[in-house]
C-alpha cells in the first residue's frame, strides 16, 4: 500500500499549531504582520499571493498587500522595502519571485532586512543556513520537513537523491538533509540538467525530492520499490477544462505509485505545507523581534 501524503492536513495541523503561539503573542500585545509584494502580472503569481494572504487572515497575521505593476521602476520597488524594513507592524517581507527583468533580483533580496526575511533568501539567511545556524528555513525545504516527519520517514543514513539545484528548493534542501544540526543526516546526492545518467541516480535513493520544474519528468521506472518520493513541481500544463490548464508535478504520479511506498500529489502535497511554513517563520520573525517566548509546531 502507497500512502498518500495529504499535504493539505499536514499544513492545517501547523496552522492548527500556529494559533497557540499566536494567541501568546496577542497576550503580549503583538499582532504578527506580513507584507507580500506582487511584481507581476502573473496569473499563477496572483493565486500564490492571494492564497497566502487567505491563509494569513485563517491564523491571525495582519496581511499587507502591495501590488506594483511590471512597468514600475526598480527604485520604487526597492524604497517599498525600505518602507516596510522600517514598519514596527510588518514583522515578514516576501517579494514574490519571479520579479520583472528590469528589476535585479538579487538587489531586492539583500534590501530586506535579514530579521524580516520570512523567506530565508537574504545572502546572511542562507549563508547561517548552510553554517547549521539557520534562521528562517526557506518555506519549501522546511515544509517538506515536516512532511516527512509526519509519516515517519527518517532522513538519517538515507540515501536522497535532490532533482534540482535551485536557489529557493534544491540548494537549502539538500544542505538541511545533509546536516546534523538541522536534523539531516543524510547522504545527498543533487542532480540537475547536466546530470549524465538520471535515472541511474533516481534508482539508488531511499527519498526521491524533484523540484525542477519539468512536468512529469520523474517516472516510475526511474524508481525502485518503496521510495519515498516527494513532487514539488506545480506545473501549469493547458488542459480542456474550465480554467485551461491542469496543476502537474515534476513526478508521474501514477507510475510513481506504482513504487513508491509514500508519495506527494499535485496539487494538494507539498504546495499547502510552503504555505503553511510562511506562516511559521512570520510568527517566529514577530516572536524575536517583539522579544515574546513562543512554541512553535
Ligand atoms: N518569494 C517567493 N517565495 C515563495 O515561496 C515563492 C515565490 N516567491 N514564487 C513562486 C513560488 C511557488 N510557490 C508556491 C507556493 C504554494 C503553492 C500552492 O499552494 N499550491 C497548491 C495549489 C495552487 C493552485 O491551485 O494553483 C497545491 O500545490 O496544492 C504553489 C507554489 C511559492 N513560491
Amino acid at each position: 500500500m502507497t500512502t498518500i501524503i495529504d499535504g493539505n492536513a499536514v499544513a492545517e495541523e501547523i496552522r492548527s499549531g500556529l494559533t497557540d503561539a499566536i494567541d501568546a503573542l496577542d497576550d503580549a500585545g503583538v499582532k504578527p504582520g506580513l507584507a507580500t509584494v506582487l511584481m507581476s502580472d502573473d496569473p499563477a503569481s496572483e493565486t500564490y499571493v492571494a492564497m497566502k494572504q487567505r491563509d494569513c487572515e485563517e491564523v491571525g497575521i495582519e496581511a499587507f498587500d502591495h501590488h506594483l505593476d511590471s512597468d514600475t521602476p526598480a527604485d520604487e520597488l526597492y524604497s517599498l522595502v525600505d518602507d516596510l524594513n522600517e514598519d514596527d507592524d510588518v514583522h515578514g517581507i516576501l517579494v514574490q519571485m519571479p520579479v520583472p527583468d528590469h528589476v535585479d533580483d538579487r538587489t531586492v533580496l539583500r534590501r530586506i532586512d535579514p530579521a524580516k526575511d520570512v523567506d530565508g533568501f537574504h545572502p546572511e539567511n542562507v549563508g547561517r543556513l548552510v553554517a547549521g545556524d539557520a534562521r528562517f528555513k526557506p518555506c519549501t525545504p522546511h515544509g517538506i520537513q515536516k512532511l516527512l516527519a509526519s509519516v515517519d520517514v527518517e532522513t538519517e543514513g538515507a540515501d536522497v537523491v535532490v532533482v534540482g539545484r535551485s536557489d529557493i528548493v534544491g540548494k537549502p534542501m539538500a544542505n538541511l538533509l545533509i546536516q546534523k544540526a538541522a536534523g539531516g543526516n543524510a547522504t545527498v546526492t543533487v542532480c540537475h540538467s547536466r546530470t549524465k545518467d538520471l535515472a541511474a541516480k533516481t534508482r539508488q535513493a531511499d527519498i526521491v525530492i524533484a523540484a525542477v520544474g519539468v512536468p512529469e519528468l520523474v517516472t516510475g521506472d526511474m524508481l525502485s520499490e518503496d521510495t519515498v518520493v516527494i513532487d514539488v513541481g506545480v506545473n501549469r500544463v493547458d488542459a480542456d477544462n474550465e480554467k485551461g490548464y491542469e496543476l502537474v508535478g515534476d513526478v508521474e504520479f501514477d507510475s510513481a505509485k506504482e513504487k513508491a511506498s509514500a508519495i506527494t500529489p499535485v496539487p494538494g502535497g507539498v504546495g499547502p505545507m510552503t504555505r503553511a511554513m510562511l506562516l511559521w517563520n512570520t510568527v517566529k520573525a514577530a516572536a524575536e523581534a517583539e522579544d515574546v517566548d513562543i512554541d512553535l509546531p
